[in-house]
């Protein structure tokens, strides 16, 4: 079994990879990703963007591997080509022992991570719950205040801590579940609409926090995110996916300068709008 390596580099290797989810219902297998090629190298802040339905939660899903693990059948992503390795270990044939070894340290933040907290748990037992998962023996105090650091930044009072899910504001519940997903210290963060449902005023938190975590730790970021504020502050590259095909890759600022593509043409304008309120605001 290949261990991952956590000082691989590039961290996400990936070369002609396609992906597919089963037949079922009668129809046929559907090719969500189709051929795609792409580096990441270590420490890199990469944007996957493209229009909906474009393969890039079935690609962020799979590279964090967690391909298989939908209850559904129909919904698990099966690897129909090329080529993909994640920290050093080949993603193709990924047993489970393999894969629980590989996600120990691949963090993935679901779409929609925010509404599928455990309902039962209040906050506090929510973040501590992945590091009991893995072991008894932790140091409490020290976890207690890194958690108070990332309420702090994510300006969540310390008495939500107490609080459950239901309890909690959408956003709020949202900013529980990017927090929760940097509990284990991921190597890589794979994270899938981080700020989604969070109001304008607090996704600039869910950014400070992301941006804190990776100066704290140099880790590897993908970021599936429309939101403009969060790209340009983190991101360095951008993936762009349409119909499981990638149809650019590069610099974000080159990227939105070209902008010959429909999707990140709507996204450049975004983003200048948004550059230019900030000027009039002056
Ligand atoms: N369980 C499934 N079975 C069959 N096809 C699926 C399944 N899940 C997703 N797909 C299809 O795979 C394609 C890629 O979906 P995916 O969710 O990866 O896109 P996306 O770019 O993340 O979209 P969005 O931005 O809307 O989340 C879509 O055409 C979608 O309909």
């Amino acid at each position: 079994m290949v261990h991952p390596r956590l000082d691989a580099d590039p961290t996400i290797r990936v070369s002609d990879l396609s992906l597919s989810y089963p037949a079922h219902a009668g129809g046929r297998e559907f090719q969500a990703v189709e051929g795609v090629s792409f580096d990441i190298p270590k420490g890199d802040v990469v944007a996957l963007l493209g229009e909906s339905g474009s393969g890039k939660s079935t690609l962020a899903k799979f590279l964090a591997g967690r391909g298989p693990d939908a209850g559904e059948k129909s919904a698990r992503i099966k690897f129909t080509g090329g080529d993909a390795s994640v920290l050093g270990v080949p993603m193709a044939k990924l047993g489970r022992r393999a894969r629980a070894r590989l996600t120990a340290y691949v963090g993935h933040l679901a779409q929609d991570a925010g509404a599928t907290l455990v309902p039962e748990l209040n906050v506090g037992d929510i973040l501590f719950e992945p590091i009991v998962e893995r072991s008894k023996h932790f140091d409490r105090d020290a976890l207690g205040e890194r958690i108070a650091e990332m309420m702090d930044i994510i300006a969540l009072p310390l008495s939500k801590l107490q609080e459950y899910p239901y309890e909690l504001s959408k956003g709020q519940r949202q900013r529980v579940a990017v927090m929760r997903s940097l509990m284990l210290d991921p190597t890589v963060l794979i994270a899938d609409e981080p700020t989604l449902g969070v109001d304008a005023n607090n996704r600039p938190k869910i950014v400070e926090l992301l941006r804190w975590y990776r100066e704290r730790t140099g880790a590897t970021l993908v970021l599936i995110s429309h939101d403009i504020g969060m790209l340009e502050a983190l991101a360095r590259d951008v993936l762009v996916l349409q119909q499981g095909r990638l149809v650019g890759h590069g610099d974000i600022n080159a990227i939105f300068r070209q902008a010959d593509h429909g999707y990140v043409q709507k996204l450049a304008q975004a983003l200048r709008a948004t550059a230019y309120d900030e000027i009039a605001e002056e």
